[in-house]
């Protein structure tokens, strides 16, 4: 199969946005928006850094590839239209295999009625995938890292540590309680879209997505709105089965673990109740787990408070790619 030949392969037949106005085939797509405000997003996943053969089926692959970045438009309240994807493809990689991993974007891409508008194809040593994606609010209504206020309320949804517990049992085959859960958490992360756009009924939320561990996370509000976050480590939520893995293993998968895809957020106190029924509405898990102040001598730190109201400053420690 041949450049040709391979795009047209993963072309879509037909589209599913009203937006769309020319998809695949031409130098550029084009699609015209007069309301609502335009959200774009871009992350790039490169074969073990991101992910390995040894762990990910190639549809594991494509599929939180776009999960990835649906997180990120969830992060900011968007709703999901489009996505464009760049591959590098080294010769190693089979025509059965880069079609799962396009059948893993698709079958995601199905739940949003994302269509799959473009993109670039070129060959290299690594797998390399980077997915662009589109997504829509309505105008003013895109949820910043930045509005976070004196006491509001911290939240997160689902639980956290699950993926590098997955992560960790591919690697590590053995017996452990859930097994597939985790592994599942891992390859085929929950997406808490439909959750994050029904936001734009509250009339504040601060919000993140959890790509490289809410530790680093919540400092990136913090720091965006000049506030200080005190977490209260017990209430961080976990799985079930999470105590299985030692202390310091859950410890450093809740915080720092990150590829859960969860969503960390602030509203204003007089806004849960609001918040609570959006999650009820969605079925996505929700729990309060700390606070934010103002008051603080212009650091805008994160704290962890032990069971034992001990206080340490959280560190901004995740998974990162370049240090120094
Ligand atoms: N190479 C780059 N060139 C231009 N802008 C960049 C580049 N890398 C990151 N950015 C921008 O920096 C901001 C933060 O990007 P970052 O990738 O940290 O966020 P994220 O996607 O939420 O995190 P993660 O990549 O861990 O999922 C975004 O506005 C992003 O577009
Ligand atoms: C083979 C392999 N090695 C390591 C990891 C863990 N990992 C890679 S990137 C990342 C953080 C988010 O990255 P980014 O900031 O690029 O979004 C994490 C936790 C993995 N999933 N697969
Ligand atoms: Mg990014
Ligand atoms: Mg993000
Ligand atoms: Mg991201």
């Amino acid at each position: 199969m041949d450049e040709f030949e391979f795009i047209d392969a993963i072309k879509q037949n037909s589209y599913k946005q009203p937006s769309i106005i020319k998809g695949v085939g031409d130098d550029a797509a084009v699609f015209r928006q007069t309301t609502r405000d335009i959200v774009t997003a871009i992350d790039t996943f490169v074969e073990d850094v991101h992910f390995s053969r040894s762990t990910m089926h190639p549809s594991h692959i494509g599929y939180r590839a776009l999960a990835a970045n649906i997180s990120d438009l969830s992060a900011m309240g968007a709703v999901p239209a489009f996505y464009l994807v760049s591959i590098v493809i080294p010769g190693s990689w089979s025509n059965e295999e880069l079609t799962e991993v396009y059948q893993g974007m698709a079958e995601l891409a199905a739940d949003y009625r994302m269509d799959l508008i473009g993109g670039d194809t070129v060959s290299g040593n690594e797998l390399t995938i980077s997915i662009t994606v589109v997504g829509y609010v309505n105008r003013e209504k895109a949820r910043y890292r930045s509005t976070a206020e004196n006491n509001d309320i911290v939240f997160v949804t689902g639980t956290l540590g699950d993926s590098a517990a997955g992560f960790h049992i591919l690697n590590n085959p053995g017996d452990y309680k859930d097994k597939m859960f985790y592994q599942r958490r891992h390859r085929t992360p929950d997406m808490r879209a439909d959750f994050a756009s029904k936001l734009e009924r509250l009339s504040r939320v601060a919000l993140n997505d959890i790509s490289d561990g809410i530790a680093s996370e919540a400092h990136e509000i913090a720091e965006a709105s000049r506030v200080s976050l005190t977490i209260y480590e017990d209430k961080l939520p976990v799985s079930p089965n999470f105590y299985q893995f030692s202390t310091e293993q859950q410890h450093n998968w809740k915080l720092y673990g990150g590829e859960d895809f969860e969503l960390v957020g602030t509203v204003a106190k007089n806004e849960w109740e609001t918040l609570k029924a959006i999650a009820a509405e969605t079925n996505t898990p929700i729990t309060p787990i700390g606070y934010a102040k103002s008051d603080n001598d212009g650091k805008y730190r994160v704290w962890l408070r032990a069971r034992d109201n001990r206080t340490q400053p959280l560190q901004k420690k995740g998974y990162t790619h370049r240090s120094g």
